[in-house]
């Protein structure tokens, strides 16, 4: 009789294809079987019962920023790692900005590769910049694993990591092309939003509202329009991360229909908080681009539903709660989400119960479509052979998000006080349970 590490037994077992209910068995870090229907004959060192409950592949969060080394009083990889797990993430992609120095180069990346060894409970894979400074070091970067290059068309608010010219963005992506990675982008025009911020500013206009229509949708839609017309100059593959509204998905899609090689990813706060948000919470709601009124948010679900969207990433960017405070000048104060730890509960809450999406389409935005778009072999479904980078889930489990329930670093998110329908019981990474009923129970 076969034996194996773990065994997760009658549990609902959801793919981007099918949910059904089946046994897993688990050996040396990876599934080793996969039964629908029918037991798994063997033994187990441990045995999780999951009648009742939901089995997930462990999402994979594209987007993080755990500004480590160098920053991690606003974050680290230690308390944002534990989110996740708490959150049934198992994978994340770290950007290259807020960490100092940023990984623009093979040097920094290796001090970022170091400290997630040192303190990451789930898997760390790294972003590269493409920075006006670094178009010589792109190659080396991707030659040492990086998953793709971040570049930022407009102001990145970090003093080490300068935003793109079209001249970089233009030859970073010749260069990036020749070695087959892929750039993404945080697309926002600067003329617009610096203009438009300047006009509110000197007026003495400094709402949310205010700070919101200083960033428009337009200002993305013609950041990518631009982005769009290089890549289809240079064939580099393009990501076009945290779009806001459809009518920028739209843009997307338009490209993708005419050939080019272009992908798109929104974020959990764009599908669930307004603008409305930003006014009553103030600072903890603050980011770019800016949320957007209810319309735009059912627009965007739509968008989901309709498999619009390539990848659903928390774009997690804390700050500590002092940096958050807006004194009636919605331009002050960090623009950045603390929510890396609530992007299952917000899918499952606001698109499955309360919208119909199937769970399915939450797997496929999660974790297979990352795994397939960045090319990490042996994740993103639940399959012989792949990581046994797993969640369980109770779907039947509501619960209010508190702050003492967050393991981010500073204790302060927008979600904070809402209920939530779907908790996760048990975070399982390369075979081990790293998070169960509420605590964290990894080594690291
Ligand atoms: N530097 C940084 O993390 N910026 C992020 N914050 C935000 O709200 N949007 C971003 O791109
Ligand atoms: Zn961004
Ligand atoms: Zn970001």
């Amino acid at each position: 009789m076969a034996t194996f590490d773990l065994l997760i037994k009658n549990g609902t077992i959801v793919t981007a294809e099918s949910n059904a209910q089946g046994d897993i068995a688990i050996k040396d870090g990876k599934i080793a079987e996969v039964s629908i229907g029918k037991s798994i004959e063997g033994t187990a060192e441990k045995v999780i019962e999951a009648e009742g409950l939901h089995v997930f592949p462990g999402l994979i969060d594209s987007h993080v920023h755990f500004n480590e080394p160098g920053r991690t009083e606003w974050e680290g990889l230690e308390t944002g790692s534990k989110s996740l797990a708490a959150g049934g993430v198992t994978t994340f992609f770290d950007m290259p900005l807020n960490s100092t120095p940023p990984t623009i180069n093979k040097e920094n990346l290796e001090l970022k590769r170091a400290a997630a060894k040192e303190k990451s409970i789930v898997n760390p894979r790294f972003w590269g910049g493409l920075v006006p400074q670094n178009i010589a070091d792109l190659k080396e970067l991707h030659e040492n694993g990086v998953i793709g290059f971040k570049a930022f068309m407009s102001p990145s608010g970090i003093a080490d990591f300068d935003n793109a010219d079209d001249e970089t963005l233009y030859k970073g992506m010749k260069e990036i092309a020749s070695f087959g990675s892929l750039l993404a982008v945080h697309a926002e025009s600067t003329v617009i939003c610096d203009q438009l911020a300047q006009e509110k500013q000197s007026q003495g206009k400094t709402s949310a509202r205010d700070f919101v229509e200083s960033r428009p949708i337009i200002s993305e839609i013609e950041a990518v329009r631009r982005i769009i017309s290089y890549a289809e100059a240079t064939g580099c593959k393009l990501h076009i991360v945290h779009a806001s509204s459809r009518k920028v998905v739209q843009v997307i899609k338009e490209a993708q229909l005419r050939g080019v090689d272009v992908t798109v990813e929104t974020c959990p706060h764009y599908l669930s908080l307004t603008v409305k948000d930003l006014e009553e919470k103030g600072g903890v709601a603050k980011c770019c681009p800016p949320l957007r009124d209810e319309d735009e948010v059912e627009d965007l679900w739509a968008a989901v539903a309709n498999g619009e969207i390539t990848v659903i990433g928390s774009d997690h960017s804390p700050a500590p709660a002092s940096m958050k405070e807006i004194e009636g000048n919605f331009f002050e104060g960090w623009g950045g989400i603390s929510g890396a730890q609530s992007t299952l509960n917000i899918l499952l809450t606001e698109g499955h119960f309360k919208r119909n999406l199937p769970l399915e389409k939450i797997v496929e935005l999660t974790a297979t479509n990352p795994a397939k778009l960045f090319k990490l072999e042996n994740k993103g479904t639940i399959a012989p052979n792949y990581d046994a980078d797993i969640t369980i889930v109770n779907l039947n489990e509501s619960f209010e998000l508190k702050k003492e329930d967050l393991f981010y670093r500073h204790q302060h998110s927008p979600y904070v006080g809402k209920t939530y329908q779907g908790k996760v019981k048990t975070t399982i990474v390369n075979g081990q349970i790293v998070f169960e009923n509420g605590k964290i129970i990894a080594e690291k």
